[in-house]
Formats: C-alpha cells, sequence, structure tokens
C-alpha cells in the first residue's frame, strides 16, 4: 500500500522496521486491526525518510541475526533521538536496549514457544490484563541489562528482563511476540502500545483502503485499457471489483478455463461475478494449452512455472483481443490487474530475507519475459482483510466467503502427471466432498478441503466381490485464519463416513479413501 498522501490525511501512521522478521507483516497486520494504519519499511532506511512520512509511531521488528554480531542490522541512526513512540519487539526489543546502553547476551536459555510472563499491571502496556500470561517466544539472546530509565515489567523464568517500558520517553520492549495469535494478551497488548503508549487514534478503516487503491489505481493507469485475470475466487473478485470502482468500464475481466477447475466452476463465474458488477467478461477456453504443456510433467515446481508461464501468454493473447474489438489502432494492454495477496508472494520467496516454499503461479510462476505491468491492490493484505474490503465494496457475500481454490487448480492436487483422465477422475471426488462439506454446514469452519488424487500409487480393494487396484484420494480439511499457518480439521466421523462411502460408490477408480492430519507447519495445505 502507498502511503501518498497519508501525512496530510486524518489517520495516524505507524512505520514497522523490518530486521528480517518471519512476522513483520503479521504485525503490520495486528496494527491495522487495531484501526491504526500501518506500513512496513527496511531497517536501512535513512531516518529522514522515515520522519518524511510522519510516523505516529515506530515497532521494531524481530529478526533472525544476533545484534552484537559483525554487520547485524542497528536501530537506524537517530531513532531514539526523534521522540516518536517506539516499541521493540523481540530483535527490535533487542536492539533498543544496545542502542540505549543496556547490554544483551547469549545467556544460553533460549526459549521457543509458549512460554509463562509474570509481568507489572499497574504499567502501559500490561494494564488490565493479568499478572500472569502465555506468551509466545522464540530467542536466543537475551537482555541481561535494561537501560538507564526504563522500568523492567516482565520477566520469565529464564529471561529476567523480558518487558520494559519508560512512559516518558514512549519508549516499550518486549521479548516475545505480541503480534502472534498464540500469544494470549498480544492484541490488548499492542492496543495498550498505539492509544496508551503512542496516542495513536484507531480511525483507520477498510474504507480508507478502498479510497486509497481506487486513487491509487486511477493515477496509476490513466484513460488506457486494463486487463484483470479473474478466477472466481475471492481474491481476484475482490481486486477487480475495487478497479472497476476506480476505471469503470476500460477494464475487461478474463476467465481461463485450463482445465484444471472444479466442476461448475466455469459457469459459476459467468454467472455471479458478471451478475454482481456488471463487468464485462471474456472468457477463454485454454484447455489443450495447458494440458499439452503440462504432459508428462509431475515436479509439483516444473508444474508450477508451466501453469504461471501459460496464463500470461493466455492474457496476452486475450489482451490483443481486447485491443482489436475496440479498433485497430489502438495501443497494447499495458497492465494486468492479479488478486495477489501477501501469502501469495510470502511463499514465493518474496518477503525481505523470506525461503520460497512454493512458487504460486501469480508470483514466483510468472515468466521471465512478462511485459503486463501488473496491478496488484491487495498485494499487502491477508485474506480476512481482503473479505472485509470485499464487504466494503458490496460484493455477495457467497463470494467473499467462498473457500480459496488455488490458480493452478487441481493440477497440484494430482501427485504424477496431469492428464485428462486423471483430472476427471479427481473433479468427480472432489465435489463429491465439497457437497457433502457443504450439506454439513461446514463451509465456513472449513478453510478449504483439497482432495489429492495420488496417481502414481495404487492399492488393492475388493468390490463386489471382485479384486479392484484402484488408486487412493486424500482428504485435506483444514481451518485456518490466513493461510499462512493452519491445522487439519476435526470433521465429524459421519461426514468423512459419507464422503468416503460416496467416492468409493460413485468413482470407479478410487477404492481408498484417507483422512490427512499434519498441521501447517510442518506440512503446507496443497500437497504440491
Ligand atoms: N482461472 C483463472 N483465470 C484467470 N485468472 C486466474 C485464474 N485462476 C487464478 N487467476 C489469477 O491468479 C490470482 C491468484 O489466484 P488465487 O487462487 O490465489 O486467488 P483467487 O482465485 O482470486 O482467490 P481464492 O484464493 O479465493 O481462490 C487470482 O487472483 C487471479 O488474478
Ligand atoms: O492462486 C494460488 N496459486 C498458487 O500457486 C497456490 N498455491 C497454493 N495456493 C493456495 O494458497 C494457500 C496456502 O497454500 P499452501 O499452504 O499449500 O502454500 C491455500 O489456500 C492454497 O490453496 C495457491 N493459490
Ligand atoms: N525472533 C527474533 O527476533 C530473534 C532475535 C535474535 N535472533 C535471538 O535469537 O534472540
Ligand atoms: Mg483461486
Amino acid at each position: 500500500m502507498s502511503v501518498a498522501g497519508a501525512a496530510d490525511s486524518t489517520f495516524d501512521t505507524v512505520l514497522v522496521i523490518d530486521f528480517g522478521a518471519q512476522y513483520a507483516q503479521l504485525i503490520a497486520r495486528r496494527v491495522r486491526e487495531c484501526h491504526v494504519y500501518s506500513e512496513i519499511v527496511p531497517s536501512t532506511m535513512p531516518v529522514a525518510e522515515m520522519l518524511a512520512k510522519r510516523p505516529k509511531a515506530i515497532i521494531l521488528s524481530g529478526g533472525p541475526a544476533s545484534i552484537y554480531a559483525d554487520g547485524a542490522p542497528q536501530v537506524p541512526e537517530g531513532l531514539f533521538e526523534t521522540g516518536i513512540p517506539t516499541l521493540g519487539i523481540c530483535y527490535g526489543f533487542q536492539a533498543m536496549v544496545r542502542g540505549l546502553g543496556g547490554s544483551v547476551e547469549r545467556t544460553g536459555r533460549s526459549e521457543f514457544g509458549r512460554t509463562r510472563l509474570d509481568c507489572a499491571t499497574d504499567t502501559v502496556l500490561f494494564h488490565t490484563l493479568p499478572g500472569v500470561q502465555s506468551v509466545w517466544m522464540s530467542h536466543g539472546d537475551s537482555v541481561v541489562e535494561a537501560p538507564a530509565g526504563f522500568r523492567v515489567s516482565g520477566s520469565t523464568a529464564s529471561t529476567p528482563v523480558a518487558a520494559m517500558e519508560d512512559p516518558e520517553r514512549a519508549l516499550f520492549g518486549v521479548q516475545f511476540h505480541p503480534e502472534v495469535m498464540h500469544t494470549e494478551h498480544g492484541q490488548a497488548l499492542l492496543r495498550h502500545f498505539l492509544y496508551d503508549g503512542a496516542g495513536c487514534r484507531p480511525n483507520w478503516t477498510m474504507v480508507n483502503i478502498v479510497e486509497e487503491q481506487v486513487a491509487r489505481v486511477r493515477s496509476e493507469v490513466g484513460a488506457k485499457r486494463v486487463v484483470c485475470a479473474l478466477s472466481g475466487g475471492v481474491d481476484s473478485a475482490v481486486a477487480g471489483a475495487l478497479v472497476q470502482r476506480a476505471i469503470g468500464d476500460q477494464l475487461t475481466c478474463v476467465f481461463v478455463d485450463h482445465g484444471l477447475l472444479r466442476k461448475g466452476e466455469a459457469e459459476q463465474v459467468e454467472k455471479d461475478f458478471v451478475a454482481a458488477t456488471g463487468v464485462s467478461l471474456k472468457v477463454v477456453d485454454a484447455q489443450d494449452r495447458f494440458l499439452d504443456a503440462l504432459a508428462g510433467v509431475s515436479d509439483p515446481e516444473e508444474k508450477r512455472k508451466i501453469i504461471g508461464r501459460e496464463f500470461i501468454r493466455v492474457f496476452e493473447q486475450a489482451a490483443r483481443e481486447v485491443v482489436a474489438a475496440g479498433g485497430a489502432a489502438d495501443e497494447p494492454v499495458e497492465f494486468l490487474v492479479q488478486g495477489t495477496l501477501y501469502p501469495d508472494v510470502v511463499e514465493s520467496g518474496g518477503g525481505t530475507g523470506t525461503a520460497n516454499i512454493k512458487s504460486h503461479h501469480n508470483v514466483g510462476g510468472l515468466p521471465e519475459d512478462l511485459r503486463f505491468t501488473l496491478v496488484e491492490p491487495l498485494r499487502e493484505l491477508f485474506k480476512d482483510e481482503v473479505r472485509r474490503v470485499g464487504e466494503e465494496l458490496g460484493l455477495p457475500a457467497e463470494m467473499v466467503w467462498r473457500q480459496p481454490f488455488p490458480g493452478p487448480g487441481l493440477g497440484i492436487r494430482i501427485i504424477g502427471s496431469v492428464t485428462r483422465e486423471r483430472l476427471d477422475i479427481l473433479r468427480e471426488a472432489d465435489a463429491i466432498a465439497r457437497d457433502e462439506l457443504s450439506r454439513a454446514g461446514l463451509d465456513r469452519h472449513i478453510w478449504q478441503c483439497p482432495v489429492v488424487l495420488l496417481a502414481d500409487v495404487r492399492s488393492v480393494g475388493v468390490q463386489g466381490d471382485g479384486r479392484t487396484y484402484g488408486h487412493p484420494v486424500v482428504l485435506r480439511p483444514v481451518t485456518s485464519e490466513d493461510a499462512m499457518t493452519a491445522d487439519w480439521a476435526q470433521v465429524p466421523y459421519e461426514v468423512l463416513g459419507t464422503i468416503s462411502n460416496r467416492i468409493t460408490n460413485e468413482v470407479p477408480e478410487i477404492n481408498r479413501v484417507t483422512l490427512d492430519v499434519t498441521s501447517k507447519p510442518p506440512g503446507t495445505i496443497e500437497w504440491e
């Protein structure tokens, strides 16, 4: 999100200074949940540039380095002299301590995961909260001495200085991670810092995101034509609706039927999205193209790269047709809208120093010769935030609350190479699982339930007194808040029983149904 204009507007800005954290985006998102605008900046940004953004408060993130190591990132020169209220988290806490004359050491007493914190409740950060609480830790270094002027306000069995504050200077620090869901009172602590410690006003909402992005798209695109990659999923529906609000009929949406879709999907997009928005939609049948390109390929990353590339080739062709339809003298379409979200970016290795887990087709799977300028108004948001933006834009609830379905579709749910026959088998099994989960009223409880076909595995069965040698499928129902982490969903046994029965009865090639009971981490949601 751009912060252009934020300095003059009526909402406050909080800068999250990123030291290479796993959770920098999560911190920014938690701040937004407190209705305060937040933006991430690298720790190498000079203080003058930060000041130009007129931050009302600053949060120093965690990070993988040891603060006393050679070359470890430090707090930008002069930051503490600005008088801006600041909260240090984990590495950021250690950096604050070191920058102000306290000391940090490797004490040999690491803490990872759930930890008991004893805290003083007559403090800014912990007032109204219990004096003993459960917090999430992840550190090897510890503060052994707080800088002069600070009151130590929290400790654990292994870390005597686990929280500190100096309300006079509006400086605060915690060793644990208030931004993660597992820290019991993390969100309350952030609120206390923002409202009480830093005087931020809780007046920033999804309306601001919509207004800001609409203005940004307008100024970026001008009077030019734009195509939007529309899947019928939540993210592209919201991105498309947002861009439509900005530029109206300069927009054409393109839906690609790549042959990797679920049952009924193509029809649904044509019907629902056009009805809700009145947008102009182009449907491209590209089944042969994708299936030919995928023939014989079983490596997941290779599949993803092929799918990412073919998507773009289809959008290029569609864009040429849009131009041709508008008159031969028209210039080529420069902009492509995608419903990319932050988790797509971070898993593709696009965060600051983060690992590539899998190349999402719309980020890491894009071809190198991409000529479109991407317009991705949701790129820094998480799914549940996008849903709220969708509601704000007036999209129907069924659309906003749909379960996610990955762009590479059933192609990454066939373990082995992708063929038409295998797709047909999986499509049937998937439709049954979806049908029964909906019937059981579990759609909102479950984040999504991939059905995975183990196409290169066969097992022996007995059906109708005869031997079968069929394929297993795996049910992977998960619960999640934002797809960054997930847990296996505890679907009632009766529902699982019905799904298993129906799949083995109705899909002749499948003679075994199994259940995946792995959280993320260590598993990811999709198998490839
Ligand atoms: N079949 C498709 N046709 C056109 N664009 C697609 C298609 N599938 C995916 N995309 C593009 O890729 C982006 C990423 O896909 P992704 O599945 O993450 O998002 P989504 O489908 O919009 O939402 P959801 O996560 O709810 O499924 C989409 O937002 C869309 O821009
Ligand atoms: O559009 C997409 N393109 C992709 O390449 C892709 N890979 C995974 N997903 C979806 O992202 C979420 C997290 O999935 P994983 O735990 O498998 O990484 C889950 O919701 C997945 O369905 C994708 N969506
Ligand atoms: N999560 C963090 O920020 C860790 C900080 C530092 N690398 C430590 O181990 O203590
Ligand atoms: Mg999708």
